[in-house]
């Protein structure tokens, strides 16, 4: 039996409950719903009927080998690819075909994958710029309480951002999703290319931004750092949702153990 027959035999693992991060509740209302998502680039379908949740306050994980569709999930999350079929709805309003400018404003921020930040303006201007929905003062106030999430940043303030080395790169665009006030943060791979050091940092960053109640939506191909790291995760192969739970439950399915984390069947 292939490894997807098998754990579309053993779905679903259910549940809320909790994992080992940063938990304060079991259940928490739906915030950002994903229903029945197709995507097509071209003539090519890549996704099928992808339904996924993000409850209020939730870290939750996508995850899946290489090509699976993890990014292009995040991608019709954060309005930069418009699906072929299905529904976005954030806090009740359908976004399915809005773009990615109008997430700030609704309450989402966008951090992508590679950083993108603008090389030539200063750190602190590419971080000010994620504020742009909020009046000035608000904006000045909301960067201070974002610049004491990361000291390590404050020091290069003024230095260009095309200078910085990737982690600094990848923290200050987190930083600047930040600045938006978000109550959800989509991330696209955000522990890409990081060293094991960085990676603990951004797990502890994340976890820090959750405790302030901003929920989270990120991928990652790894499932030890995915699960570890989410309340909720999803397991997508070949474009389709093959498992889903908590993260305590798909780090603990024997299916993910052997696949995904290595371990020998009993
Ligand atoms: N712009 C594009 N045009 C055509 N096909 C694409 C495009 N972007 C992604 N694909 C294809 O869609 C499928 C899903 O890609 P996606 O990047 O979402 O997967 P992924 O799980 O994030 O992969 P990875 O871990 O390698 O980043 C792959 O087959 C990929 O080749």
């Amino acid at each position: 039996m292939s490894s997807r027959a098998a754990l579309l035999r053993s779905r679903p693992i259910l549940g809320y409950a909790t994992s080992t991060w940063a938990i304060r509740s079991s259940w928490r209302l739906p915030m950002l719903e994903m229903d029945g998502i197709d995507v097509r680039y071209g003539a090519t379908q890549v996704l099928w009927d992808v339904s996924l949740r993000v409850g209020a306050g939730e870290v939750v994980a996508v995850m899946g080998p290489n090509g699976s569709g993890k990014s292009t999930v995040l991608k019709v999350a954060m309005g930069l690819k418009t699906p072929s079929a299905g529904r976005v709805v954030f806090e009740g309003a359908d976004l399915t075909r809005a773009p990615a400018t109008a997430r700030p404003g609704a309450g989402m921020s966008i951090v992508l994958e590679r950083r993108r930040l603008f090389p030539r303006m200063s750190l602190r201007e590419n971080i000010e710029i994620g504020g742009f929905v909020l009046p000035r003062a608000e904006a000045r106030a909301q960067m201070e309480g974002v610049l004491a999430l990361f000291p390590e940043l404050v020091p290069h303030l003024e230095a260009s951002a095309g200078r910085l080395s990737g982690g600094q790169q990848q923290m200050a665009a987190i930083a600047r999703g930040l600045m938006a006030k978000p109550r959800l943060l989509l991330m696209d791979e955000p522990l890409l290319g990081l060293s094991p050091a960085l990676q603990t940092r951004a797990f502890q960053l994340m976890a820090d931004i959750n405790a302030r109640g901003v929920a989270i939506l990120f991928n990652e191909q790894n499932a030890a750092l995915s699960f570890r790291l989410s309340h909720r995760g999803y397991l997508l192969e070949s474009g389709r949702v093959v498992l889903t739970g908590s993260g305590t439950d798909m780090l603990n399915h024997p299916e993910i153990r052997r696949v995904y984390l290595g371990e020998a069947a009993a």
